[in-house]
C-alpha cells in the first residue's frame, strides 16, 4: 500500500498549525495582484508594482509579506473552505471509490523544498519511495515549470509521466514494442515544439543582458526559460524588470508570468498546465470517463491553471501546499512537501 495513512496526530494538528502560521502574519495574495504581461509597464509607478508582486509572489519570509490583512471571520472561512488534506484524507478516499485514481504531482515546493539554489532541489529518498509506491497503485505525472531532464535528474523513476515546462513537453513512460518499428512506444506531446529556436535565443539574450546584477540566475527549460531573483538583493529588483523587459519587447509571441520569486517566459499559446492535465488523462482514456479521480497537488501560481481545470470538470481534487492562505482553485491545503 502507498503511505498514504498518515498518524493521528499529524492530521488533527494540520489545520491548527495553519490558524497559528497565518495567525502570525496573516496574508492574501490575490491572482489579479500577480501582473501577467511585462507590456504593461510604461513608467516608473509600473515598475513599482511589479517589485510589489516580486515581493508577494513568494511568502516564505514572514517580513517580505503583503500588507493586505484577512479578518479573523475571514480567515476562519478559508480554512473552513481549504481544510486539510490530511484531516480530509478518508472524505477524499470515500469520494473517490470505485473511480480510477490518477495522481498529478508539481515538483518544487511540492515533492521538494523551497530552496536557493534550484539546482539543488532535491527530493529526498524517502519520497522517492512513496511516489515509487504511488506510481504501482496509480498512473502518476510530474507536472512542472522546469524541463524534463532537470527534473528527472531529481525525481529518477522512468516509470512516471512527466509534463515538464508547464505542460509543454508531455512523455509517458515506454510501455510495449510497437508492431511495426523496433522501439518501445511512448507518449510524446510538444505543443509548443517551433518555439525551441525562440526560448534558446530569449534564455542567452537575458544571462547577458542580466549578468551584471548579482544573485540572479536564468536557467533553460526548452520550452521556457526562467530568470530567478529569490538571492537578488531587493534594491536590484527594479533594474531586474528592467532588463527583462527590454530583452522581451523584442519578442511580442512569448509571455511573462511569475512564480515564486521566480519569472517565467513562455510562448503565448493556449497551454497550460490545467490542459496537460486534461491531455494526460484524454491519454490514459479517461477523456470523457466520470469514472476518474485525478488527484493534483502543487504551491505554485501555474497550478491555478490545473486546479481550475479540476474544479470546471467537477471530479477529483486540488491540493494547495502553502502555510499561508492564498486565492486559489484548490479544494483542500497541505503545509509542505513532508504532509
Ligand atoms: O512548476 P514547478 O515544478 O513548481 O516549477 C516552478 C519553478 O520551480 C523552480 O523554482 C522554484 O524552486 C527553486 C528551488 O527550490 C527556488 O529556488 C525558486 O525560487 C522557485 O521559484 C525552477 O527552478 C523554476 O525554473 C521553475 O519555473
Amino acid at each position: 500500500m502507498v503511505s498514504f495513512v498518515v498518524e493521528k496526530s499529524q492530521r488533527m494538528s494540520a489545520s491548527q498549525n495553519l490558524v497559528s502560521e497565518a495567525t502570525r502574519s496573516i496574508i492574501s495574495l490575490p491572482k489579479k495582484k500577480l501582473l501577467k504581461n511585462l507590456e504593461i509597464i510604461n513608467d516608473g509607478e509600473r515598475i513599482n508594482a511589479w517589485v510589489d508582486s516580486m515581493r508577494a509572489s513568494s511568502p516564505t519570509h514572514l517580513k517580505s509579506l503583503p500588507s493586505s490583512i484577512f479578518s479573523q471571520q475571514q480567515l476562519s472561512s478559508w480554512i473552513m473552505q481549504h481544510p486539510s488534506a490530511l484531516e480530509m484524507f478518508e472524505k477524499i478516499t470515500e469520494a473517490s471509490g470505485g473511480k480510477q485514481i490518477v495522481m498529478f504531482l508539481d515538483y518544487d515546493g511540492t515533492l521538494s523544498p523551497i530552496v536557493d539554489d534550484p539546482d539543488r532541489a532535491f527530493m529526498s529518498s524517502k519520497m522517492r519511495r512513496t511516489i515509487k509506491k504511488l506510481a504501482k497503485c496509480f498512473p502518476t505525472a510530474i507536472v512542472t515549470g522546469r524541463c524534463i531532464d532537470k527534473v528527472y535528474n531529481f525525481v529518477k523513476l522512468a516509470e512516471l509521466y512527466y509534463a515538464g515546462s508547464h505542460g509543454m513537453d508531455i512523455k509517458g513512460p515506454a510501455k510495449g514494442f510497437s508492431r511495426h518499428k523496433r522501439v518501445k512506444q511512448s507518449l510524446l506531446y510538444q505543443p509548443a515544439g517551433d518555439y525551441l529556436p525562440i526560448i534558446d535565443e530569449v534564455y542567452r539574450q537575458l544571462l547577458e543582458k542580466t549578468k551584471s546584477t548579482p544573485g540572479v540566475k536564468v536557467e533553460n527549460h526548452k520550452f521556457c526559460t526562467s530568470v530567478h531573483f529569490r538571492c537578488v538583493d531587493e534594491k536590484k529588483w527594479s533594474e531586474l524588470v528592467l532588463q527583462v523587459r527590454s530583452v522581451l519587447k523584442e519578442y511580442p509571441t512569448l509571455k511573462l508570468t511569475q512564480g515564486r520569486k521566480v519569472f517565467e517566459i513562455r510562448p503565448m499559446i493556449e497551454w497550460d498546465k490545467g490542459k496537460a492535465l486534461e491531455f494526460l488523462l484524454e491519454s490514459l482514456g479517461f477523456g470523457n470517463s466520470n469514472n476518474v479521480f485525478p488527484v493534483y497537488i502543487g504551491d505554485d501560481r501555474t497550478d491555478e491553471d490545473a486546479f481550475k481545470m479540476l474544479r470546471d470538470r467537477g471530479e477529483g481534487c486540488g491540493i494547495l501546499v502553502s502555510k499561508f492562505p492564498k486565492d486559489t482553485d484548490a479544494s483542500y491545503c497541505l503545509q509542505d512537501p513532508s504532509q
